[in-house]
């Protein structure tokens, strides 16, 4: 583990969560999927949507299959999550354990649903719920396990710069921690190429003429997800979470 293969990791998974809000983004909010009293109403006796539920039950599958014993994969329902039944594999343990688990998870799944959704999605309801849930557990997963990956971003600067860590660590010092582990020029770059990734993997593709650039000067040029949108999903949210696993991981990290 080190900076360098960290940032190639974060950066392979930018390509993961744009081509996962271009999927999600092909389906039109579909709200019914996500209202409790829609599947309620249906007599079942479910208190949860089906967007909950949908992600839940796959969550119990994949963790069958092994998933969790990853420490990159988090579910969202660690709860619900049964026992794998995969053998065990000897997965690479590169974070300190007491600090192995830290997650924000719960603020992926508000800031998804309450924030990004209404953005991405157009108005209108097709009725394909199990579809456009399917796309959304995809986008969740990838965000999770960019987000979550802090805690591996936080281990290798922790590793990087012990002496300075370790007094603001005892000194429960966050807003130093936080401070110490910005880095604003590489969020720069960050923000700046997802949004370009947006236009290269959004665009629409045709025979004729040549490939879009996205700066070309054609005002017609229409992207499946608005780039601007991924630049503010990474500003406003990615990042920041980002940063608080960062600082969560850091204060676990001499326990
Ligand atoms: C990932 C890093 O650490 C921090 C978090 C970043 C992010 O979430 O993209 C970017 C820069 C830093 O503020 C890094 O330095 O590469």
């Amino acid at each position: 583990l080190s900076l360098d293969t960290v940032r190639e990791f974060l950066t392979r998974e930018e390509d993961t969560v744009v081509f996962g809000l271009i999927e999600r983004a092909k389906h039109p909010r579909n709200t019914p999927a996500y209202d409790p009293g829609y599947l309620a109403g249906g007599g079942h006796g479910h208190d949860a949507s089906f967007a909950e539920m949908f992600v839940r039950e796959s969550e119990a599958v994949q963790a069958k299959e092994g998933r969790y014993q990853s420490l990159q994969e988090i579910p969202f329902f660690p709860f619900r999550v049964p026992f794998t039944l995969a053998p065990p594999y000897n997965f690479t343990t590169e974070l300190y354990s007491a600090a192995a688990l830290v997650n924000v998870n719960d603020a992926i799944w508000s800031m998804y649903f309450n924030e990004l959704l209404p953005l991405l999605a157009k108005n209108g309801d097709d009725g394909n719920y199990a579809a456009t849930v399917s796309s959304d557990l995809v986008c969740l997963q990838a965000l999770s396990r960019r987000i979550n990956y802090g805690r591996y971003v936080a281990e290798v600067k922790f590793i990087g710069d012990q002496q300075n860590y370790t007094t603001l660590i005892r000194n429960k010092d966050t807003d130093a921690l936080m401070k110490l582990l910005t880095s604003e020029a590489q969020e720069d770059v960050v923000k700046r190429r997802v949004q370009k990734k947006a236009m290269v993997f959004g665009q629409n593709v045709t025979l004729d003429g040549p490939v879009e650039t996205g700066n070309s000067n054609s005002s017609q040029t229409s992207f499946k997800v608005d780039p601007s949108l991924v630049y503010k999903l990474y500003d406003k949210w990615v990042i920041p979470l980002t940063k608080q696993v960062e600082v969560e991981y850091l204060l676990h990290r001499l326990d």
